[in-house]
């Protein structure tokens, strides 16, 4: 892989390698964009089949929360850590300790988070090492498990999404497909139920599914069978690159929303989406409460306050579908406008201010 090629082509500021040989340690940290703050992003934990894959997946992922973080309206930039192995088999508390001590030594360029395989002990491990870490216990006064929060976060871009389909935004006696039901989605299903959403739903982990059929009377149906299913709503809520060639055509929902992040196979396959009419509310927005349920707790979590912003994300998809109209453009390229346009502000603004004297003062105090 061309390292600094590919850094270039999307403006990456920096990577971090990571070794600690006594603990087994083996971590990237990219760090892709600071305009707007420090760069927050989760730490993956995976059994990634090369270096390279690793490597990709930090930078992609990395990126993917510039976007994720501008377009919430986080004042905060986009990054993201990998650790090479088996969450399952490979975790030490060393490992994470160590891993501390490497996102302690950036000062505050990169806060970590969770993401697949961390857990909550894994953050309060890494806090022992740093306050650049954010999701840990309730006990250390902070905001714990992201994911019930990231729900009431679809949930409501579902909602803002179903007023465009449908003309309101009442989710009652509709039809929604649920793919994947861990640990997001057993949350959204929960809130779709109170509503009075009939669920549709799939899992390959037989006690998640049974979990949501007991509890809030879903339909369960086989998971190659969910794109075809009879329903209003699609939600993907387990895995990227499921709109694609194959599943698009048996797609019956007018809209798609869902928790899982990087849902289109590839661009093209939002053009075709949005060519079909329907409407798609872009991953990275209707997915961010949880970030920013996490980013809260470099305020002092509040709760309340955090849960105030993440019912913003209606309207993060509202302006989203906005703006699609405004310019003819599919949704997913809106989001990324909505964010570029953002990040393209704060960059002048933040160049202007430095010209406009502060770094020429601060360094007269010094003298
Ligand atoms: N947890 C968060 O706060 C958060 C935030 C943003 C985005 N996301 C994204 O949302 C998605 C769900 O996250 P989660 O935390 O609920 O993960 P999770 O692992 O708890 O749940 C995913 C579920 O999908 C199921 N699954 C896997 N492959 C499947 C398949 N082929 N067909 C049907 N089901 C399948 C798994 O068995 C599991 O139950 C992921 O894509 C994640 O990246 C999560
Ligand atoms: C910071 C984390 C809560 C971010 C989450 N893993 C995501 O993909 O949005």
């Amino acid at each position: 892989m061309e390292i600094f090629k590919y850094m270039e082509q999307y403006d990456y500021e920096q990577l971090v390698f990571c070794q600690d040989k006594e603990s087994g340690l083996k971590a990237i940290i990219a760090i892709h964009d600071t305009t707007l703050g420090p760069a927050l992003g989760g730490t993956r934990m995976w059994m990634y089949e090369s270096e390279d894959a690793a490597i990709e997946d930090a930078l992609r992922l990395a990126r993917g929360m510039t976007y994720k973080n501008a377009a919430a309206g986080l004042n905060l930039g986009g990054g993201k850590a990998v650790i090479i192995g088996d969450p399952r088999k490979d975790k030490n508390e060393a490992m994470f300790r160590a891993f501390g001590r490497f996102i302690q030594g950036l000062n505050g360029r990169y806060i970590t988070a969770e993401d697949v395989g961390t857990t909550v002990a894994d953050m309060d491990i890494i806090y022992e090492e740093t306050d650049y870490v954010t999701g840990i216990s309730p006990a250390f006064g902070s905001s714990g498990n992201p994911s019930p929060v990231t729900a009431y976060g679809v949930y409501r871009g579902m909602k803002a999404a179903a007023k465009e389909a449908f003309g309101s935004d009442s989710l009652e006696g509709k039809v929604v497909a649920v793919q994947g039901v861990g640990n997001v989605a057993y949350n959204l299903c929960r809130h779709l139920h109170e509503e009075g959403t009939k669920l549709i739903v799939t899992d390959i982990n037989k006690e998640a599914v049974q979990r949501v059929v007991e509890q809030f009377g879903a339909t369960a149906v086989d998971p190659n069978d969910i794109y075809g299913v009879d329903c209003d709503i699609f939600a993907p809520c387990a895995l990227g690159g499921i709109i694609n060639d194959q599943t698009i055509p048996q797609l019956k929902a007018k809209v798609i929303a869902g928790a899982a992040n990087n849902q289109l196979r590839e661009a093209r396959h939002g053009d075709i989406i949005h060519e079909m009419g329907i409407v798609y509310a872009p991953d990275y927005v209707i997915n961010a409460g949880g970030v920013i349920n996490v980013a809260d707790e470099l305020y002092g979590y509040n709760r309340e306050r955090a849960m105030k912003k993440v019912e913003q994300i209606y309207n993060n998809i509202e302006k989203v579908i906005e703006i699609a109209k405004r310019d003819g453009i599919p949704t997913y390229q809106a989001a990324d406008r909505l964010a570029e346009e953002r990040i393209a502000k704060m960059r002048q603004s933040r160049s202007q201010f430095l010209q406009n004297g502060q770094h020429i003062l601060s360094r007269r105090r010094t003298r």
